[in-house]
């Protein structure tokens, strides 16, 4: 029996019963529904599909309001067992015998819709149906006939209504090349079962088709099933696996397919390729402290730059967070991904106005190369990653290309960074303090505490290894505070043993700076150890107060009610305008210890210096410089006027008793 009544049994994707309402039997199912029904259907008994008894008590609710003469809509619910969940709908039927029948279907309505294969034969015994009925009686199948001509003969309800009135199959087609190529597929009587776009009342859209013909007529039966929202589903999964949707650009899973093939290629044709691994510096803290919807703005920003400063042949993903990799295929030379990084570096690393703040941020770049430095795509990211981090921890926005010893050095970070909290909870930090003295009368005015980690294993480790995993991690909020009490209680300390008080100051790191309650935490360890606030100094960076100039006044004015002095410090290395140094309420400008080093080597840098030294005075700004170390630095200072000096010409940062050794010695003011 190859007719539309076969078509409509074999090849139908959806799940379609009838039930006998009197018997409660199931006369007639498709494989699809003998598959999804093992729950509701009770097992055959002498060759009847029964159905279960609450399926019965659920019928007769409907049936006796279909008595009483209200057509309810008959439209249910049905989980099924592997999680899909379907609309059961359908209508009553006559079965012959004056005996009542429903004409059922399940529709999958959730998004992973998997459609149940259509499977050939094994079909239940079809008592009082008759095959020719079979079309019209299930209202939401669209199916129609065709002459061998492919001039339209009938079709169910269903087809008319989704393709309104056609002639012929081609009208089918809104391209008239489909249809060409599908009328000639056949004329050689192809049975055909494929997804194409139709054009339906709705539109042009997606369909998944099945083909057969009458073995004696010919004649063409063709059953449709509109697929398009599956189709929409399947695009927008595929975008959801491989794309970020905060950037749109595509993610990890595209990086690994995108490295595969380029592996694979590059090995097949001996080409190379390579890959930058970017991380961006100081986001966690900028996440953090200004939220997440801001963190997203500014990574949305940077991506863009970022796609407009990479060759068009380059790609560039995301990997999350604040991570992205760029991949370059065919290259021959490390200094191709070089210039990348130049390049991002010179338009990226910039500011972004992000939130009505102007943002700056700054990446750290790694650069490996296949074949060079590894022949997989596990190893290369990896080593890709670990010159990322050598650009980190050297001092940021800096590209690195992978040599042989950054492997190890990763794992050392990972062992350091693993320590850090412990190292907190164990209290293994000392303060140092290096003294600064007044130029004019070479005495002791004041110091600045400088952390020390004292590792039970490493031993004595500087503070330009670990606070750059401490800001990142997040630890430098309870290891900043730590400092904050720590030189508190040393200036009591001192105090108490009857020495006269000196100015101690301490340094902010850019995360602790933008910490929201960071004034209240100061005034809090201020009141805790009976400080009193004039000789307790912060010292802060031009880039840091720059990040949100706004922002920084207000929080730099909560410290000078509290009555502490503000320091900028490595002055000369940011980019603080002058119009802004007017507004913030500092009193120290510390010249940086670069500018120092090269004074009296190089006219311009002396006249810096000199000009830097004559506007703070003009402000009426103190200055210290910093980095002193010879006594030609001294009087080159003198001579431009500078105050206070601090370096290793005097002494280097010393442990607390060591420190009142030294003001002792010198016959300072203490
Ligand atoms: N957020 C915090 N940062 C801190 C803290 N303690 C230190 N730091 C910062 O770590 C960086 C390195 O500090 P350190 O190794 O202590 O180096 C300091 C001095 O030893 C060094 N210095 C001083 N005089 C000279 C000199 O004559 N020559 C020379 N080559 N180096 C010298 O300079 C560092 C102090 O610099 P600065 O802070 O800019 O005054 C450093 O950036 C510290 O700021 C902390 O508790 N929190």
């Amino acid at each position: 029996m190859t007719d539309l009544s076969t078509l409509v049994h074999d090849k139908m994707p959806l799940a379609a019963w009838i039930i006998d309402i009197e018997r409660s039997s199931v006369p007639w199912c498709n494989d699809a529904a003998a598959e999804l029904l093992t729950d509701s259907l009770s097992d055959i008994k002498s060759g009847q599909r029964l159905i279960s008894e609450a399926l019965q008590k659920r019928l007769s609710v409907y049936i006796d309001a279909l008595s009483l003469g209200d057509a309810l809509p008959f439209k249910w619910p049905y989980l099924a067992k592997d999680g899909t969940q379907y609309t059961v709908s359908g209508s009553v039927i006559a079965l012959g015998e004056g005996r009542r029948g429903l004409s059922v279907e399940a529709h999958p309505v959730s998004v992973l819709f998997k459609p149940t294969p259509a499977v050939m034969g094994n079909m239940l015994p079809a008592q009082a149906i008759t095959a020719s009925r079979l079309p019209t009686q299930f209202k939401s199948l669209s199916v129609a006939a065709f002459d061998p001509n492919g001039v339209y003969l009938e079709a169910s309800d269903r087809f008319s209504e989704l393709f309104g009135d056609i002639q012929h199959i081609r009208d089918l087609f809104a391209v008239s090349g489909a249809a060409n190529s599908f009328m000639r597929r056949l004329e050689l009587k192809e049975l055909l079962s494929q997804e194409i776009r139709l054009s339906s009342k709705k539109g042009v859209r997606w369909h998944k088709i099945e083909v057969s013909y009458h073995p004696l007529t010919n004649d063409i039966y063709l059953l449709t099933h509109d697929i398009q929202e599956e189709r929409d589903h399947d695009v927008a999964l595929y975008r959801l696996n491989n794309y970020d949707s905060l950037t749109q650009l595509p993610n990890r899973n595209l990086l690994y397919q995108q490295l595969e093939s380029a592996l694979v290629n590059a090995r097949k044709r001996q080409r190379h390729f390579g890959i930058l691994y970017l991380d961006l510096d100081g986001f966690k803290v900028i996440n953090d402290n200004f939220g997440h919807r801001v963190g997203d703005e500014l990574i949305q920003r940077v991506a863009e730059r970022i796609k407009t400063c990479i060759p068009s042949r380059a790609c560039l993903y995301r990997l999350g967070g604040d991570e992205f990799v760029v991949v370059l295929e065919n290259t021959d030379s490390i200094d191709e991904l070089e210039d990348i990084a130049k390049g991002i570096m010179q338009n990226a690393s910039d500011t972004y106005p992000v939130a009505k703040m102007e943002m700056m941020i700054t990446a750290s770049i790694g650069i490996a190369s296949y074949p060079q430095h590894a022949d997989d795509i596990d190893n290369l990211l990896k080593n890709a990653d670990a010159a990322m981090y050598r650009a980190k921890s050297t001092g940021h926005n800096m590209y690195f290309v992978y040599e042989n010893d950054m492997a190890d050095n990763i794992d050392a970070h990972l062992t350091l960074g693993g320590g850090l909290r412990k190292a907190i909870e164990e209290e293994q930090f000392i303060l140092h303090y290096q003294p600064k003295i007044r130029l004019c009368d070479e005495v002791v005015v004041g110091a600045e505490a400088l952390i020390r980690w004292i590792h039970p294993e490493l031993g004595m480790i500087s503070p330009d290894q670990f606070i750059p995993l401490a800001e990142e991690s997040g630890l430098i909020l309870p290891l900043g505070e730590w400092v904050i009490r720590r030189a508190c209680r040393q200036l009591q300390e001192w105090r108490e043993a009857g020495f006269a008080p000196i100015k101690l100051s301490v340094n902010l790191s850019s995360r602790q700076f933008m910490q929201a309650d960071l004034v209240d935490m100061v005034e809090r360890v201020l009141e805790e150890t009976g400080v009193d606030s004039e000789y307790f100094e912060l010292e802060l960076t031009e880039s840091m107060l720059m990040a949100d100039a706004q922002q920084s006044i207000d929080k730099l004015h909560g410290f000078r009610k509290l009555g502490l002095t503000l320091s900028i410090d490595d002055f000369g290395t940011g980019y603080s305008s002058l119009a802004y140094l007017k507004k913030f309420p500092i009193q120290t400008l510390k010249i940086d210890r670069s500018f120092i080093h090269d004074l009296g080597l190089d006219c311009d840098n002396d006249a810096i210096v000199k000009a830097t030294i004559a506007m703070a005075n003009s402000l009426n700004l103190k200055v210290i410089a910093e980095g002193v170390e010879t006594r030609s630095q001294v009087d080159a200072l003198n001579g431009y006027a500078c105050e206070e000096v601090q370096g290793y010409l005097f002494s280097r940062p010393l442990c607390g008793d060591d420190f009142l050794s030294y003001v002792n010695g010198r016959s300072a003011i203490v």
